[in-house]
């Protein structure tokens, strides 16, 4: 059973994916009145209202997931998330149309002045000469952040005759070539257009992108727009510049602080404003309610989602692709981290045959947390595998190789430590499952899985059969074994299979047997 906590206001038509699963409870609180059960929550569902600090997610031990039904994700702490191995999904375009449309609506009421000329009439004036408006057409509409949403508020500027203006520096100029829009640097961008949007998402490199000393740059008379988030514009420097008579006006759906009960820029009377309404449409709030219903789902099914703000996307296609090598990528990690008791420096993955026809990164995230796994006491798993690596001083290594040792797909891990190196290799046989095909060089066949003893020996006769005499004479049953050695007479390997897992007496009694070189107790 899950427990899901919905602590913001979710389109309910949107959730039905989840309150129709027989799996979970759907508890519709805020946090503040889910506070006593805050411990039994699985998943987290929000929208901008609820902050989701690092002190709320360490209230939730059992939490899994957090899904913010709409794109920014500025009010939840991402890093805190991943640390604790936390997957973060977003609603990314259910809300594009309608913020690109609240965005457009209000730079026509901006230049039209129709807020004020409506309240102006609504208080029984007849002032038609003081709200004199500007054409949009043939203008310079400066899109500052040209994603999802600025690309889309480009298309509705071109059909209106606006000339768009954009700075991107993630955009390429093919792009901005096939979008009809001149891509510029941002001095030029300000310098150039007569009216002037934000579309980035809030970051340290975004807050106050527009400030006192850039804004200065602008043409005089000027039009800005914040649909984005609080901040990317400057308000004090912009309230100082509308005062200076140099921007002509505002309209800002969005502020630093909201509800902005503090904020001087709703004085002026050029400034136009809305309650951060631009996802506020019946059609937006079903399209973000549903995406992240299905993401949180998906995830709940343990399957990987498509939407994750801290983990490679991955579709349902290349779910297909990927999923058998899941299982044996973590149990690879598991094995080399339960066989090497001692520090590590680097863990490097080769790919070969198959294997290398997708994106990897997400199996060399899988092997890391199985290797982390078994030597942490915290969740250990692909969102915070790299993380922990770092931390811990460890290089990651990933590559592609075009020789798979006639297999059709192969893995190769190598783990350097402070005094040796482990060397395991897997496979995955379509009908048959994962295989650990190779340990340090000697070949190998068997399943990854269960409790295993690894043995490793001198190849001399009867060493096998006091093995199995150990364990028949105290009554454990073996339910496999497999063994490779280089040469005959050299040293050799054994790996053995149970269905328990074997006991301190066996392991010693076996390890205390002549020409044992060194075992190792595998659980998987
Ligand atoms: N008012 C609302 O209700 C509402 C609704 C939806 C989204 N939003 C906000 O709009 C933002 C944009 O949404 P989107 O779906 O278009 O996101 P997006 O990720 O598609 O686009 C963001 C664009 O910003 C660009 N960018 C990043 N850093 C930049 C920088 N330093 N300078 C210039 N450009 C930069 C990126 O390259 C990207 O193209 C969101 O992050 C969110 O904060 C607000
Ligand atoms: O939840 C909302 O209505 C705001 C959503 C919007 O700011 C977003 O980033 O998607």
């Amino acid at each position: 059973m899950y427990r899901i906590l919905v602590a913001d206001a979710i389109k309910p038509e949107g959730l039905t994916p989840l309150m129709d699963s027989p799996e979970i409870t759907l508890i519709q609180k805020t946090v503040d009145e889910a506070a006593d059960e805050l411990d039994t929550i699985d998943a987290l569902l929000v929208r901008s209202a609820t902050t989701v600090t690092e002190d709320l997610i360490n209230a939730m031990p059992k939490l899994s997931i957090i899904a913010r039904a709409g794109v920014g994700i500025d009010n939840i702490d991402v890093e805190a998330a991943t640390k604790r191995g936390i997957v973060v999904v977003n609603a990314p375009d259910g809300n594009t149309i309608s913020t690109a449309e609240h965005t457009f609506a209000m730079m026509a009421s901006l230049v039209r002045h129709i807020p004020q000329a409506h309240s102006s009439v609504k208080n029984k004036e007849w002032k038609r000469s003081a709200f004199t408006g500007t054409e949009l057409n043939r203008k310079k509409l400066g899109i500052v952040g040209m994603g999802r949403i600025g690309g889309e508020i480009a298309k509705r500027a071109q059909v209106f005759g606006m000339e768009v203006l954009a700075f991107d520096p993630f955009l390429t100029s093919e792009r901005a070539k096939a979008m009809n829009v001149e891509l510029l640097t941002l001095d030029k961008l300000l310098s150039q257009a007569d009216i002037i949007t934000v579309h980035t998402p809030l970051t340290n490199e975004t807050r106050g992108l527009l400030n006192i000393d850039n804004l200065r740059k602008c043409k005089k008379g000027v039009y800005l727009l914040n649909c984005a988030r609080g901040g990317i514009i400057d308000e004090e420097a912009l309230y100082e510049l509308i005062l200076e008579g140099h921007i002509a006006g505002a309209a800002f759906d969005v502020f630093v602080e909201e509800p902005p009960l503090h904020n001087k820029l709703l004085e002026l009377d050029s400034v136009i404003v809305t309650p951060h309404l631009g996802a506020s449409t019946k059609e937006a709030q079903l399209n973000v309610a549903t995406q992240v219903a299905e993401e949180v789902l998906i995830f709940l099914e343990g399957k990987p989602v498509s939407n994750s703000i801290n983990l490679p996307a991955i579709s349902k296609e290349m779910f297909q692709k990927i999923q058998p090598y899941y299982q044996l990528v973590k149990s690879m990690g598991a094995t080399a981290a339960q066989c090497m008791k001692e520090g590590i420096q680097e863990i490097s993955v080769t790919y070969s045959g198959d294997a290398t026809s997708f994106d990897t990164s997400i199996l060399t995230k899988s092997l890391i947390s199985g290797f982390f796994k078994t030597r942490l006491d915290i969740p250990v798993n692909e969102v915070n595998a790299m993380l922990i690596a770092q931390e811990r001083g460890v290089t990651i290594g990933e590559k592609v190789a075009s020789d798979s040792s006639g297999y059709k797909n192969y893995i190769a891990a190598v783990i350097k430590g402070d005094n040796r190196q482990f060397e395991i290799k897997g496979t995955f046989v379509a009908n048959y499952g994962p295989r650990i095909v190779s340990i340090n060089g000697f070949n190998i066949d068997f399943n990854p899985e269960g409790n295993l003893l690894y043995i490793q020996h001198t190849d001399r006769p009867g060493v096998i059969g006091r093995v199995g005499k150990i364990l028949g004479d105290h009554e454990v049953n073996i339910a496999t074994m497999q063994v490779g050695r280089k040469e005959a007479g050299g040293e050799a390997i054994m790996v053995l299979s149970f269905d328990k897992p074997l006991s301190n007496e066996m392991y010693e009694k076996i390890n205390n047997l002549d020409d044992i070189t060194f075992m190792y107790r595998i659980a998987l």
